[in-house]
């Protein structure tokens, strides 16, 4: 993961993935019910908290053809900005969103998050889920810097990071296929703080199956 050929190798995996649900989850889209539902969940429980008090605009980051803008995003803000690298899912997602959520995304945004510059006092909120895997630990403090900048104060944004993670034992774990890191909780913290920002709340991810990695959503601000 330190090579940065990784992320030419990652570009040439993800260009070569079918532009479905399935394919957002290598296969897996059964757990896209429960993900959105749990997603929800602990957003809504937040709000009542006081966070993400307006609705004006949020950021889908590595959004794919907008499995997560569609079914919980677009539910929750006027607008949404699609980031993702790969131009064969952006061209998919018209048709996958249809013609009402369509009308909610302000913009597409074809970048890799690593070279993501957003303007500050942009977003109410960033939804960050299954791509920071994609990205180098230095690239994705920086990153989450930038985004922390782009959160309006007056809404009292939240930065939502979702992710697979490994347990301690096992340390951070490369994957040669799509060269991706799947990391531990702890250097998930470390990261974080890395980045200067402070965890308000992280919750595991429930009813998924037991085979697959331990999934955590992590707020911060
Ligand atoms: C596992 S899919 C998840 C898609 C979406 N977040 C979801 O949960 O349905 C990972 C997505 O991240 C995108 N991606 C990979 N590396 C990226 C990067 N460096 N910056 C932005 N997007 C990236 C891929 O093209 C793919 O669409």
């Amino acid at each position: 993961m330190d090579d940065p050929e990784c992320y030419d190798k990652a570009s040439k995996y993800w260009a070569e993935i079918p532009a479905t649900v399935d394919g957002m989850l290598g296969g897996l889209s059964k757990v896209s019910t429960s993900d959105i539902n749990f997603s929800s969940r602990c957003f809504e429980q937040l709000r009542s908290k006081g966070f993400i008090t307006q609705s004006q605009l949020v950021v889908d980051v590595g959004a794919g053809i907008g499995r997560i803008s569609k079914h919980f995003l677009s539910k929750h803000f006027d607008q949404v900005d699609l980031l993702e690298a790969d131009e064969h899912f952006l061209a998919a997602a018209p048709n996958y969103l249809g013609p009402t959520v369509l009308k909610q995304i302000r913009k597409t945004i074809p970048l890799r998050l690593q070279d993501f510059h957003p303007e500050p006092e942009t977003y109410d909120c960033v939804w960050i889920q299954w791509v920071s895997s994609h990205l180098r630990d230095e690239d994705f403090v920086e990153a989450l810097r930038r985004l922390k900048a782009s959160l309006r104060a007056a809404s009292n944004g939240l930065i939502f990071v979702k992710e697979n993670l490994t347990q301690p034992h096992q340390g951070d774990e490369f994957d040669s296929l799509d060269a991706s890191v799947t990391r531990t909780r702890e250097r998930f913290l470390e990261l974080f703080e890395q980045a200067e920002l402070t965890l308000i709340r992280e919750s595991k991810q429930d009813r998924f199956p037991t085979e697959l990695y331990e999934v955590r959503l992590f707020a911060l601000q």
